[in-house]
This record gives structure tokens, C-alpha cells and sequence, in this order.
């Protein structure tokens, strides 16, 4: 099968995305792996695919799937690439663009600067929406790994998220903690691992160890995540920059019940051919 795709990064967070409107895509975890094999494939950290939607209140629907072949609910800066990817594909010319994921229904809106805001939902804070195992819902809870105690907020956007803060975020155990959470017992879906460093109450600097994917250099539901925790410990304003390790974005949150907004870029770097 012959497969045109599309590479792009949200902040060096990369993507393979394929129009699987004007093509017929049937990928199998197989071939999903291969796609992201940075050696074998074409490499990237999740694959996206683009359809059409037959939901009244969006015409397209696009898919995740991370690195290792899962079907995921989110992806922020993935979310920003389908916007740019469908409006130079002139599948729309539509600068507020709604798009349905497993996650629900997604606003995107393309601004004249060419940076895409992402109205990203309100966070699910139950432990049973996350899916987090605990008996109650708290701002922070204890999670116990290989013997040490880790205070974490866990949220969803559609995606689970484990954030715990650290002092600095280059001397962080990034590598060493990041599958341990991941892979934890009490996310029954695994979790995306993020580690914040508080610089002051507008700016924090984040790494997110993915699930499905390990540490990327920038994750949007992750800087979501983040700000969305900080704030419930009373550490962040509402509108907060958040730099990650492939650059900055901004995210904005009012609060319970309120939808996260995230602002950031959007890139495209080849078109190609591969053969599957
Ligand atoms: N690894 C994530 C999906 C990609 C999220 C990330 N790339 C973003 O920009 O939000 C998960 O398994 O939920």
C-alpha cells in the first residue's frame, strides 16, 4: 500500500499526519510502529489521522495513536497541527475549526499569526474519570514508587495526567521516574508523566514523560495538565507560560468547570510517499 503523509511538529513534539480522507487508511499496530520507528520508518512520536466526521457539528474527526501503536483520547499540540494540516490542504478555509477526537468535540482556531488556540475542554478532576485509583478526589495525592513517596495532581484531558513539581526540571529524574509512573498500578490506562518546575506565578518550566511515546520535547495536554494542578494548589495564575523543552506556550484556565485553552505553533517540515 502506497501512503502519502505529511511530517509536522508541535514544538518538536512530531507527528506523521495522512489524509485519510482522500486516501484508503487501514493501519494495523504493525504498521502504525513502523510509521514512528525513527531507524525503519518515518519517525515520530504520534501518528495522526485525519477523516471526516458525520456528527451535525463538525466535519472532521481526527485519530491519535502514540508511538507504540495506542489509540489515545488526546493530543494538544497534535490538535494544532490538524488545524494547520487541513487548512493548507484546503480541506477547509474555516479559521474556527470544530473536530471531534475520542475525547470529545475540540475547538481550534487559526490565528493571523499562524499559531493555533485550542479550546482543549474542561479537565475531569474525579479519580474515576481520570481513571485514577483513589477514594476520594484531592488536589494532591501520595503515590508510592520503588519504596519513595511522590506527591502528584492527577487530571484528564481527555488524557490522563500525573504532574508532580520539582525544583529544577534539568536535574529531574525524568528518565529514571517517568516509566515508573507511567506504568503505575493506579492509572488502569497508564498515565503521561509531567514534571513542573514553578518559576513564579505566570511561568513554568515542564518535561512530560508521554505514555506510548517516553519524554518528548513538548506535550500540550501535558502543559494543560500542569497549569490545571498548579492552580489547584494555589501556585499559578490564570493565564501561565509554559516552557517546555521545544519552546513555549501559553495556557489559560479560569478555573472548576472551566475549558483550558492552549496557544502555540504549528509545523510543517516534508511531504513524502512510503510504502506499507
Ligand atoms: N502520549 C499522550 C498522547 C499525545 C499527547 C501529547 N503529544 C500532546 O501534545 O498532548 C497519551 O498517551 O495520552
Amino acid at each position: 500500500m502506497e501512503l502519502q503523509f505529511t511530517k509536522m511538529h508541535g514544538l518538536g513534539n512530531d507527528f506523521v499526519v495522512i489524509d485519510a480522507i482522500n486516501q484508503s487508511v487501514n493501519l494495523d499496530t504493525h504498521q502504525l510502529r513502523f510509521l514512528a520507528d525513527r531507524r525503519h520508518g518515518v519517525g515520530c512520536d504520534q501518528i495522526l489521522l485525519v477523516e471526516t466526521s458525520d456528527r451535525p457539528d463538525s466535519a472532521f474527526r481526527y485519530r491519535i495513536f502514540n508511538a507504540d501503536g495506542g489509540e489515545v483520547e488526546q493530543c494538544g499540540n497534535g490538535a494544532r497541527c490538524f488545524a494547520r494540516f487541513v487548512r493548507e490542504k484546503g480541506l477547509t478555509d474555516a479559521d474556527r475549526i470544530p473536530v471531534h477526537t475520542r475525547a470529545g468535540l475540540l475547538e481550534l482556531i487559526v490565528r493571523d499569526d499562524g499559531q493555533v488556540t485550542v479550546n482543549m475542554g474542561v479537565p475531569v478532576l474525579e479519580p474515576a474519570g481520570i481513571p485514577f485509583e483513589a477514594l476520594v478526589r484531592a488536589p494532591q495525592y501520595a503515590l508510592s514508587v520503588e519504596g519513595e513517596t511522590l506527591e502528584i495532581g492527577a487530571l484528564s484531558l481527555g488524557n490522563p495526567h500525573a504532574v508532580m513539581e520539582v525544583p529544577h526540571i534539568d536535574t529531574a529524574h525524568v528518565a529514571q521516574l517517568g516509566p515508573l509512573i507511567e506504568s503505575h498500578p493506579r492509572f488502569p490506562n497508564r498515565v503521561n508523566a509531567g514534571f513542573m518546575e514553578i518559576v513564579d506565578r505566570g511561568h513554568i518550566r515542564l518535561r512530560v514523560y508521554e505514555r506510548g511515546a517516553g519524554e518528548t520535547l513538548a506535550c500540550g495536554s501535558g502543559a494543560c495538565a500542569a497549569v490545571v494542578a498548579g492552580r489547584l494548589w494555589n501556585e499559578l495564575d490564570e493565564q501561565v507560560e509554559v516552557e517546555l523543552r521545544g519552546g513555549n506556550l501559553v495556557v489559560s484556565w479560569a478555573g472548576e468547570n472551566q475549558p483550558v485553552l492552549m496557544t502555540g505553533p504549528a509545523t510543517f517540515v516534508f511531504e513524502g510517499t512510503i510504502t506499507l
